[in-house]
């Protein structure tokens, strides 16, 4: 999470995985890095949209200037407006000094405004006015003062349903959404995780933690697990599985407590046992319980190619806004071919 205060210079870390959808992502952005153009970045909660802001803003001619995160919603009250737009001296009775604003503060950078659809409706129309004149009036003030700053928005919510239900201004939502970059949950893109795993694992050791591996049957089960909390909760277990581990090896008895613990479980430090768990929500979260050990189904079900085929496709056209397309080209078909398949599956009309 950001805050107001957090203003620095970026030396964090860098957005890693191996999977088609993050690879699809870091192209976006190296596309998009070079401009000045606005960028909403939507996802669920943990996915990396900040990560992602920052690395726009690395990537872009603005790295050497500031990037500020303001999460928008932390902000309530009236100080909202000064701590956006700034305030001139005497502006308001505790106003003994001016205050720039965020705006200001990232002249020349980038401003993230992460949760953008917490921002209440009379400051969604005074950034509205910021994105079209360029400029900011601060509170107790007429002037209005050139500002050159990148804007980045983030939002884990529908924005277009909130536009639509009159919770966010339509101006605001086209002017935002001029480029929407898209992250995906993390068990959509399991691959990823052969990956982060040993990338946070270099940054515990980093911070004095010993080195550790995960075994294979630990790798396979984060692997099978479907990740609700996304990266943040991925690196967050890491970290409580490697606190709990004193070899060098961390084991999937070890994943488990943890996973166990975090889902409301009551499953002690130990082997697995099926049993421990057959009430348990955790057993929900595993897309191959056998991996678990978990009590198998009685009958195997199978996925038709067809079913595999129209889930593809509707997954595609949804990330692309069902432009078909944008959606052919993410398939490597044509439009035409696309379009027909569609006919054939029942995805048409
Ligand atoms: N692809 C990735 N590679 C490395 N680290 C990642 C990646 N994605 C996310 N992370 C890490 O996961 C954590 C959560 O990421 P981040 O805060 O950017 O998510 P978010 O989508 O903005 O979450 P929220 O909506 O809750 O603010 C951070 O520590 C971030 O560094």
């Amino acid at each position: 999470m950001t805050s107001l205060t957090h203003l620095r210079h970026f030396a964090g870390p860098e957005i890693v995985g191996e999977s088609f959808a993050t690879r699809n992502l870091l192209t976006a952005i190296s596309h998009i890095a070079p401009y000045s153009s606005t960028v909403l970045i939507t996802g669920a909660s943990g996915t990396g949209k900040e990560l992602v802001a920052r690395q726009i803003h690395e990537a872009s001619p603005r790295a050497k200037n500031l990037f500020i995160p303001v999460d928008c919603a932390s902000m309530t009250g009236e100080l909202m407006s000064s701590q956006l737009f700034g305030h001139v001296k005497g502006a308001f009775t505790s106003a003994d000094q001016g205050s720039l604003g965020c705006f200001r503060a990232a002249d020349k950078g980038t401003i993230f405004l992460d949760e953008i659809g917490e921002l209440p409706l009379p400051l969604q129309a005074k950034l509205l006015r910021v994105i079209q004149e360029r400029s900011v009036v601060p509170v107790g003030s007429h002037q209005a003062i050139p500002v050159n700053v990148r804007i980045l928005a983030a939002t884990n919510r529908d924005l277009k349903r909130e536009m639509l239900a009159g919770q966010f201004r339509e101006d605001l939502y086209y002017r935002l959404c001029v480029v929407t970059i898209r992250t995906t949950p993390l068990c959509e893109r399991t691959e990823d995780i052969a990956t982060l795993v040993p990338k946070f694992l270099d940054e515990l050791a980093a911070e004095g933690h010993p080195r550790q591996k995960l075994t294979p049957a630990a790798l396979q089960l984060l692997q099978s697990y479907n990740w609700p909390g996304n990266v943040r909760e991925l690196k967050n277990v890491l970290e409580q599985a490697a606190v709990e581990t004193d070899g060098e090896w961390i084991t999937e008895e070890v994943f488990m407590t943890v996973l166990s613990n975090s889902a409301g479980g009551r499953v002690e430090l130990g082997a697995p046992d099926a049993s421990n768990f057959k009430s348990s929500s955790l057993v929900d979260r595993f897309r191959y319980p056998e991996v678990t050990g978990f009590p198998q189904p009685a009958q195997q079900t199978w996925t038709s190619l067809a079913d595999l085929e129209r889930q593809h496709i509707v997954l595609t056209l949804e990330h692309t806004y069902h432009n078909k397309s944008a959606a052919a080209r993410l398939l490597s078909i044509s439009r035409q071919a696309l379009l027909r398949k569609m006919v054939r599956l029942g995805l048409s009309g």
